[in-house]
């Protein structure tokens, strides 16, 4: 109990030569909940339950003297959670109990080269033998129970990225707080579109009996496809804040193989989005990887910039059958309650096993910018909701393609003189120079059309 007082040290030889002797006369019982399961691969659920429950109560702020904090919620309280080595008691039923929070000491002192390498902790609840069975069974349940409620209702939202490990047993997630602000209500959609989305994610979340029932794992996959700058990302965060799920970016090209990409997968919690996004450039997934290779090679030579990026992607040995491994792994072995989201900019270039039904159950196109989606742009950017220069701009859309960020961008005021009717100019003059461009490129791809039938017919004359 009052371990902490005693160099560690001394306390593994204690431990170790007099334990038959003291557990004869100990009336206590010690049970240690680690941070992470014994095979260093996973983070074990009842400690984060159990830290939840410690910082939640008032005896631990009463008893405990030294505390580390955290944000919590929106950045507007701090929770206090016990510091290393301290001890806080708790009593249930009128049985008192003890709780420790240690830090594993290697045994022989290690050199890293890494600064700031984690150290691995345990929670250590110390009670008289005799109560064995209620604090076991009744206390330790309560505990975690409450625990994960707490956990809930205090959740400041993660956005996770896995970044290069340093060795193999190391997690690899690191994570920031996620505050982006966009929602369903924001997002420059058709609201037909829009509202079964939304359905079909709620109807997800609500649907763990129905999996259950069905024999199906409870995650879901989503492809979200089209041109750059409509809203692939902007949806993903929606969708994040629509169900207050964790969002974890997976970069594929920082995973070195297979392995690396599984352990990392099975360390993802639930009530999560996995991203991986542009996933046609972040893997050779089309299995025409010579060919690839061999065009990066001339690109990496012209691009200096680029260099560091396609060295990376050479250093990832992950294949496309282990990421489908690891996706069907995934989802039938762990909990649930996960979604998982492609996006591609090049989705006729993806291999269909990625894309299949069952693994992405939605196939979702993010289109260009239509009148309505203009609306809910203009709205968001210039809180009008009618102009008289809204039917111009309805028409025009309706001619060329324009992507809702180049909407945005000209819809955002440029100074403090710039009012709705300036950024509506704006917008329309974009829109006309739009739709100019793409009737010259149309304009000079049937000029090439033409000039390359002619081409052929003359090649054909001249043989006959
Ligand atoms: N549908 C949309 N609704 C609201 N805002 C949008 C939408 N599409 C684009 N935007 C605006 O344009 C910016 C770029 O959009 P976003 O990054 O989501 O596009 P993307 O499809 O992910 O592009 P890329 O393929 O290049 O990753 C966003 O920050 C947002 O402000
Ligand atoms: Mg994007």
């Amino acid at each position: 109990m009052f371990k902490q007082h005693i160099p560690r040290q001394a306390w593994y030889f204690l431990e170790k030569h007099c334990h038959k002797l003291v557990s004869l006369f100990n009336p206590y019982l010690e049970i240690t909940f680690y941070e992470f399961s014994i095979n260093n691969f996973l983070r074990n659920k009842a400690y984060s339950e159990i830290q939840s429950y410690l910082s939640g109560r008032e005896e631990t702020s009463l008893h405990a003297s030294r505390f580390k904090a955290d944000v919590i919620k929106d950045s507007r309280r701090i929770a206090l959670s016990m510091e290393d080595y301290e001890e806080v008691s708790d009593e249930y039923k009128g049985v008192r109990v003890w709780w420790v929070l240690g830090k594993k000491v290697p045994r022989t002192p290690v050199v890293s080269f890494y600064p700031g390498s984690y150290d691995e902790r345990d929670y250590t609840l110390t009670f008289h033998k005799r109560y064995r069975e209620l604090i076991t069974g009744d206390y330790v349940n309560q505990v975690l129970e409450e625990g994960k409620a707490i956990a809930v209702t205090n959740r400041q939202r993660k956005l996770y990225k896995n970044v290069p490990s340093r060795a193999w047993y190391e997690n690899t997630w690191s994570h920031v707080y996620f505050e982006h602000p966009a929602t369903f209500d924001t997002l420059a959609m058709a609201s037909k579109k829009k509202e079964a989305i939304k359905k079909d994610l709620i109807k997800f979340t609500e649907g763990k009996e129905y999996y259950a029932k069905i024999g199906k794992a409870w995650n879901r996959g989503y492809l979200l496809f089209g041109p750059p700058g409509t809203g692939k990302s902007t949806m993903i965060a929606a969708m994040a804040n629509c169900l207050n799920y964790d969002v974890y970016d997976l970069e594929l090209t920082s995973v070195e193989n297979n392995n690396e990409l599984r352990s990392l997968l099975v360390d993802i919690s639930s009530k999560s989005i996995i991203v991986i996004e542009d996933i046609y450039c972040s893997l050779d997934l089309s299995g025409k990887r010579k060919e690839n290779e061999e065009e990066e090679e001339v690109k990496e030579e012209k691009n200096s910039v680029k260099n560091v990026g396609q060295r990376r992607k050479k250093k990832s040995n992950v294949t496309l059958s282990g990421l489908l491994n690891c996706i069907d792994g995934l989802w039938s072995t762990c909990g649930g309650e996960r979604i998982i989201v492609f996006t591609t900019n090049h989705v006729d270039k993806l291999d269909p096993a990625l894309i299949r039904r069952g693994r992405m159950d939605k196939h979702i196109e993010m289109p260009y910018c239509c009148f309505e989606a203009f609306k809910v742009l203009a709205k968001n950017y210039l809180e009008i909701e009618s102009h008289e220069l809204f039917h111009e701009i309805g028409s025009l859309l309706g001619e060329t393609y324009i992507t809702p960020a180049d909407v945005a961008e000209n819809l955002m005021p440029k100074s403090d003189e710039d009012d709705a009717g300036t950024c509506l100019k704006n917008l329309i003059e974009a829109l006309k120079a739009a739709k100019e461009k793409a009737k010259k490129n149309a304009g000079e791809e049937a000029e090439l059309k033409a000039e390359e039938a002619n081409g052929s017919i003359a090649k054909g004359n001249a043989s006959n």
